[in-house]
């Protein structure tokens, strides 16, 4: 199994280009599914996550077609509308063919994604929504079985606020028989970069990005051609890489516009932050200061940054208190962070992260995407070497990890 080998000490500078984000990617393939015909993708990231989402689809009689960083897919032979567990373990995001499916066949059955590293992650808003949709939705064997005629616009009001929940539903929406209103949605810029692609596709959708969307269903939708949207994940987690070794970089193909809440960490955390029109520059001092956070839905600051912002609370001055307030069990890095020398104490949804001067290399084992994604933060601080074991998890959600860093000067080599 591979392992990533980081050398920790060298201070990152330069220049990278960032992928096209994972979580408009997935949900955005998924939307080929409302159409018969062709769609073209651009932009779309090379990963694990990607992969499997192509092989579910192409299993489903989805012609899939890929040259680079494009994609393009066409639905009009879909004759099985089922998503079998084997290739949807590994991913929750495979959920997200459900809407589509139910809205475009009147019928699907997906496995249910299953629990994961980082809380039970149930899809209850996801049954529930299209259950007042008009749906018959049952689970059995494991499987959601969804069947309907047709799905008819109806007003829906999610628990919770939920990303995939609201992509869902938005999508099964789009071909519905009248108008739907999602409440309580979630304003991720990720559900606002699928809701431009379906509008592309002949939906009729506004609101996204506020926490009310109106979709007025149509008959059908067409083939479009999309960009995905930058990785503002990706982007943070560069940008933490860089501002715990002290480094300057600059980040192409990326808007500071999706990361607010971050960006004002990093600069109360002492570092200096440019935006330019798709770039992000970011200069860091010796040391960072403690920086405090508490997740929450966008836009506040996210959960998939929680991780990376221990990593740099680890060695910066002073104490952080970070609130997960999202998933249960996100603290999963936290035992590993010790292991590197982090004094970090975990009560509760809060973690309490004393700074200290230094790391030191270890072996830890990645648990998570982004709990992996804190591994290699600290590692390229940490003295010596660190070993991170079962980095499939970072594959799932970063392109060319070694050679972006790399690039940045970091010592870092993937062994097999
Ligand atoms: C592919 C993708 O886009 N993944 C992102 C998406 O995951 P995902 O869409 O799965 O996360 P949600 O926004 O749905 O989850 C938010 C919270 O709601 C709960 N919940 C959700 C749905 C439901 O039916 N019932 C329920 O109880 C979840 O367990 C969690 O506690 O948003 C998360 C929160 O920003 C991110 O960490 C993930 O990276
Ligand atoms: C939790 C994440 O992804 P997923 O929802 O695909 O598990 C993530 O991107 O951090």
């Amino acid at each position: 199994m591979d392992r990533l080998l980081i050398e920790g000490g060298a201070r990152l500078a330069g220049e990278i280009a960032i992928s096209g984000a994972k979580n408009a990617a997935l949900p955005i393939l998924c939307a080929a599914l409302l159409t018969a015909e062709p769609v073209t993708f651009t932009n779309v990231p090379r990963l694990n996550d990607i992969d499997t989402l192509l092989a579910l689809l192409a299993q489903m009689g989805v012609r899939v077609k890929r040259e680079a960083d494009v994609v393009m897919l066409d639905a009009s032979a879909l004759d099985n509308p089922v998503a079998p567990y084997e290739m949807v373990k590994t991913m929750r995001a495979s959920i997200l063919v459900l809407g589509p499916l139910v809205a475009r066949c009147g019928e699907a059955r997906v496995s249910l994604p299953g629990g994961c590293a980082i809380g039970a992650r149930p899809v209850d808003q996801h049954i529930k929504g299209l259950q007042a949709m008009g749906a018959a939705v049952g689970v059995e064997h494991g499987y959601v079985h969804a069947t309907v005629p047709r799905l008819k616009g109806a007003r829906l009001f999610t628990d919770m606020v939920t990303v995939t929940g609201t992509e869902n539903l938005m999508m099964a929406a789009a071909l519905a028989d009248g108008e739907t209103v999602i409440e309580n949605a979630a304003r991720e810029p990720e559900v606002v970069d699928l809701a431009n692609c379906l509008v592309a596709m002949g939906a009729q959708i506004s609101g996204a990005g506020s926490d009310v969307i109106r979709i007025r269903g149509v008959e059908r939708l067409h083939g479009a051609t999309h960009r995905i949207m930058p990785d503002r994940i990706e982007t943070g987690t560069y940008l933490c890489a860089a501002a715990v070794t002290g480094g300057s970089v600059r980040l192409t193909g990326t808007s500071s516009c999706y990361l607010d809440a971050v960006i004002d960490k990093l600069m109360d955390a002492g570092c200096e932050v440019v935006s330019e029109r798709d770039a992000i520059r970011l200069t860091a001092p010796a040391r960072l200061n403690a920086v405090s956070l508490r997740t929450a839905p966008y836009p506040a600051f996210p959960t998939d940054m929680q991780a990376q912002f221990m990593a740099l609370n680890a060695v910066a001055k002073g104490v952080a208190m970070i609130r997960e307030t999202i998933f249960e069990n996100r603290f999963m890095h936290a035992v590993e962070l010790q292991r590197l020398g982090a004094d970090i104490r975990i009560d509760g949804n809060t973690a309490v992260v004393q700074g200290v001067d230094r790391l030191q290399g270890a072996t830890v084992m990645a648990t998570d995407l982004r709990a992996s994604a804190s591994l290699v933060v600290a590692g390229l601080v940490a003295e010596g070497d660190t070993t991170i074991e079962r980095i499939y998890h970072l594959d799932r959600g970063y392109e060319r990890l070694e050679e972006k860093l790399a690039a940045l000067g970091a010592r870092v080599r993937r062994l097999g």
